[in-house]
């Protein structure tokens, strides 16, 4: 990695810190905790997701000026969700914001940085690393052995219920060994880095749910995948994170569906 972008992700990660202890801080005040909604009554935020967010954004334009941004809350303020080839810090401050209002104990803070429409970080084969510990993802080849993450999200029109549990019916079918959920993108895409789980997928998820992850799998060895199969393409709000291209085979199990994109142009 070369020195301006060495430079690039220390600051991420000592922003990432501060921003935790923040988090860490409201989790044990109430007040803190207070809910509102954003698109619709389940999908919701606290004044700390907007308060770490303009934390994060604040000592990142300090030190890097010339730095774009998309903002999990920046964005739902009515700033646009486009991403360009410019250096752009990709931030959700709460990843698992409904986690963090419960006091249920997963949250991630979100951070990830892309030139060139890429996800810059760990992308030179530096791999990823827990606390200075390298991650791996797991060596599981069957599907039948696997624990597979994903999430309900907060659509709760009949139709997306309906398709989510579809493919959940499915792959409980196969059968695998089990299926979890810890409430944030961030954190299942983490379990597969780390190989607790091996695989992870999801339709509803945003650019900032994802994008810290999807190279964090990687470095750990894992695979990305849309959930028709493809590449994966981190606006479309569609993820397979998976250990290895065989696993990644649930994708045959997954009752797809696209909702609006992130980058859509407003509707007037
Ligand atoms: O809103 P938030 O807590 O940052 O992020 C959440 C994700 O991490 C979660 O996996 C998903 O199911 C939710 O729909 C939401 O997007
Ligand atoms: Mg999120
Ligand atoms: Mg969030």
């Amino acid at each position: 990695m070369d020195d301006v972008l060495q430079n690039i992700m220390d600051h991420a990660v000592a922003v990432a810190r501060e921003a935790g202890q923040v988090v860490r801080e409201a989790l044990c005040d109430e007040k803190q905790r207070d809910v509102m909604t954003k698109s619709s009554t389940v999908d919701l935020v606290t004044q700390t997701d907007q308060r770490v967010e303009h934390l994060i954004i604040q000592s990142v334009k300090k030190k890097f000026p010339t730095h774009r941004f998309i903002g999990e809350e920046s964005v739902a303020a009515g700033e646009a969700c486009v991403l360009t080839d410019d250096p752009t810090w990709i931030i959700d401050p709460i990843d698992g914001t409904t986690n963090f209002v419960h006091s249920f104990p997963f949250v991630a803070v979100s951070i990830g940085f892309s030139v060139d429409k890429k996800i810059q970080f760990g992308v030179e084969g530096k791999g990823a690393f827990c606390n200075g510990e390298p991650l791996q993802v797991s060596d599981q080849e069957d599907v039948r052995r696997s624990i597979i993450a994903t999430e309900f999200g907060s659509n709760r029109e009949t139709e997306t219920v309906e398709k989510i549990f579809s493919s959940l019916r499915n792959i409980l079918n196969i059968p695998v060994h089990g299926v979890r959920g810890a409430g944030t993108a961030a954190v299942n895409m983490c379990l597969v880095a780390s190989g607790c789980v091996e695989a992870y997928y999801e339709v509803g998820v945003h650019v900032w749910d994802v994008a810290a992850g999807s190279v964090i799998v990687e470095e750990a060895g894992g695979v990305l995948m849309d959930v028709e199969g493809g590449p994966v393409d981190l606006m479309s709000r569609r993820i397979v994170a998976a250990n290895n291209g065989t696993v990644a085979h649930i994708v045959k199990e997954i009752d797809a569906f696209s909702p609006t994109r992130d980058d859509a142009p407003p509707t007037q």
